[in-house]
């Protein structure tokens, strides 16, 4: 597949504080990308520095092979959805999205036959229809953020970045428009670059997903190789599914505050050492439950259990004072009542930890 983007050890610093350190990446055409990165990571910096509201202090972009350098942003092809929409209130459906082909600073399109048919088009692509007269003060959230879509796509840009696209939107609508978004993307075949602070949305919605830390790539790759095999313990950590420890490798142990783990073969390279346990993977036994010599244990307190539809999520304190998470799906078997305060066996397979080193 070919690259449409193309970025090069980015650099950008903010009063000498780097937001972005280097960042490296090339991102494919048609196709859904999703950026994952914790709060102040440089999601929101990286994407200004692509659209061009930001010069990168070092580095280069490349966008369909050329460099972007000097670029202003309406001639870059690159559109932009923000998180709040910045619609126009006191205009309608149809006058938001046509604004932005009228008065556009190249190319803008002035026969209003023309204006009227893309617009209608866009309107219909998005699942407006109907709706091209009301004033946006008076549609929903979700009807909001397609108006915001709309606009930016009506211009045909190649690329599109969306900026925390559903963060305004009720948990209900941010995962319908989940797959709406994907949808509209699908139809118009130019690559979105999606950025968000939630694990789920990132996971479920790229078909690549970024993730950034420290204003690094900390990895680049399938939702799938991101769940199951997160390239650090602070990717890990992102991802909200793992227990994770620090601590060291000692021979064939990992070595933490909470115990000793013996390893199986395989140690993943990583700035950090550290050690991660998925929720899923863990079983809880009863206290004087024997385990086998493939399998790890340590021993908890239940706290409490908190129900989620499809499973449920148990909490233990540890010897250390650490919480330790054990999510139990539903769709096996349902778990049975714990004793607050009551000692439990917490066990995983050897094989089913990842190790950094
Ligand atoms: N205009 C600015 N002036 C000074 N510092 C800035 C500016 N913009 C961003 N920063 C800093 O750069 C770092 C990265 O900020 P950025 O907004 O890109 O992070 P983010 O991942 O988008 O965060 P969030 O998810 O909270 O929006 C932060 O430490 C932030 O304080």
């Amino acid at each position: 597949m070919s690259t449409v983007l193309q970025l090069k050890q980015v650099a950008k610093s903010y009063g000498g504080v780097p937001a972005l350190a280097s960042v490296d990446f090339a991102l494919p055409g048609d196709a859904y990308i999703s950026l994952l990165g914790p709060s102040g990571s440089g999601k929101t910096t990286l994407l200004r520095v692509i659209a061009g509201f930001e010069e990168p202090d070092s580095g280069s972009i490349l966008f369909h092979g050329e460099r972007l350098d000097g670029v202003e942003p309406h001639a870059r092809g690159i559109g932009f959805v923000f998180q709040n929409f910045a619609l126009f209130p006191h205009l309608s459906v149809t006058d938001n999205v046509a604004f932005g082909l009228r008065n556009r600073k190249i190319d803008p399109v002035t026969d209003v036959s023309v204006v009227n048919a893309r617009v209608r088009d866009m309107l219909a692509l998005v699942g407006l229809k109907g709706l091209e007269d009301r004033a946006v003060t008076q549609i929903s959230g979700g009807q909001r953020q397609r108006v915001a879509l709309a606009r930016t796509l009506v211009t045909e840009p190649k690329m599109v970045l969306l900026d925390e696209p559903l963060g305004a939107l009720d948990a209900n609508l941010r995962s319908r428009m989940r797959s709406e978004l994907k949808t509209i993307r699908e139809r118009c075949g130019v690559t979105f670059l999606h950025v968000t602070g939630s694990e789920s949305e990132a996971l479920a919605m790229g078909d690549m997903v970024l993730v950034l830390d420290q204003g690094r790539i900390a990895q680049a790759a399938t939702s799938d190789v991101i769940y199951n095999r997160p390239a650090s313990a602070a990717v890990a950590r992102f991802l909200n599914c793992y227990n994770l420890f620090a601590g060291d490798v000692v021979d064939d142990h990992f070595v933490s505050q909470t115990g000793r783990f013996p390893l199986n073969a395989s140690l993943r390279k990583a700035p950090q050492p550290g050690y991660a346990i998925r929720h899923d993977r863990v079983a809880i036994r009863p206290f004087d439950a024997a385990i086998s010599t493939e399998e790890i244990r340590i021993d908890g307190d239940f706290i409490a259990s908190e129900y989620s539809g499809a499973a449920i999520n148990s909490f233990f304190a540890l010897g250390d004072g650490r919480v330790f998470e054990v999510e139990s799906h539903l769709s096996h078997s349902r778990p049975p009542a714990f004793v607050e305060k009551s000692r439990y066996a917490l066990v995983w397979k050897k094989e089913d930890a990842l190790v950094f080193g």
